[in-house]
């Protein structure tokens, strides 16, 4: 079975529910425009009650160090997801600066988007294999697009990967036949509103990798 992020959580009860239902990796926003957004405090108090084995991942945008300190100040993180535009050399400065591996979400649409993903693999420690939002979108993830996984057929990269973008209990097994992911990510599938997760739509989410 593919393992599975659940990001965007907030609330208590949701990451107790992700966490039942068998989540490997717990995703916590620190995007102010995001309606998933959390503080540093909140994200402490919710990620007290994440058990060893499962990672706490901290979504950041195009963070400045100032931004990541104060994160990890109080919140004891496993790995960084960066949703932004960081480059390459971005990304490693933040992999010294924090010292904990990284994920860079790459945007995917077309083919000649893929090519990203070699040259983030040379520097990231994951990739994040994500749908490219639309031009002038509020958010640059997390907006339920799917992509078309027939792209990613047959393809190799530097990386362990994650596929998201658009994911829902409904296509999940059908994209992990598909692409061959060894990891699901997802924010709006599991959702009943922006920004409010859904404990049924959790488990069924990861049942539906179970068949
Ligand atoms: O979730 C957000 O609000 C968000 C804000 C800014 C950058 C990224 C964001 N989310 C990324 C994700 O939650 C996922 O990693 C991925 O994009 C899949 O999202 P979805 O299509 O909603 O499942």
């Amino acid at each position: 079975m593919a393992d599975v992020k659940i990001c965007g959580l907030k609330d208590p009860a949701h990451v107790a529910a992700a966490v039942e239902a068998g989540a490997r990796y717990l995703g916590f926003v620190f995007f102010d425009r995001s309606p998933r957004s959390v503080t540093p405090e909140e994200a402490a108090a919710l990620v007290a009650h994440v058990p060893v084995g499962v990672a706490s991942v901290g979504l950041f945008v195009d963070p400045d160090d100032e931004l990541l300190r104060r994160v990890l100040e109080v919140v004891p993180l496993d790995v960084i997801q960066l949703h932004g535009k960081e480059s390459p050399d971005r990304v490693a400065e933040i992999k010294a600066l924090t010292g904990l591996p990284v994920m860079k979400a790459v945007g995917i649409r077309e083919a000649s988007d893929l090519a990203q993903l070699t040259d983030y693999g040379l520097v990231a420690d994951m990739l994040l294999v994500d749908a490219k939002a639309a031009e002038g979108a509020a958010l640059p993830g997390g907006n339920g697009l799917a992509f078309d996984w027939q792209l990613l057929v047959g393809r190799r990269f530097l990386r362990p990967w994650m596929l998201a973008g658009g994911l829902t209990p409904e296509n999940v097994a059908e994209a992990v036949r598909l692409t061959g992911a060894r990891v699901v990510d997802v924010s709006s599938g599991v959702e009943s509103a922006p920004g409010v997760k859904d404990v049924a739509r959790i488990g069924a989410f990861v049942r539906a990798l179970q068949n």
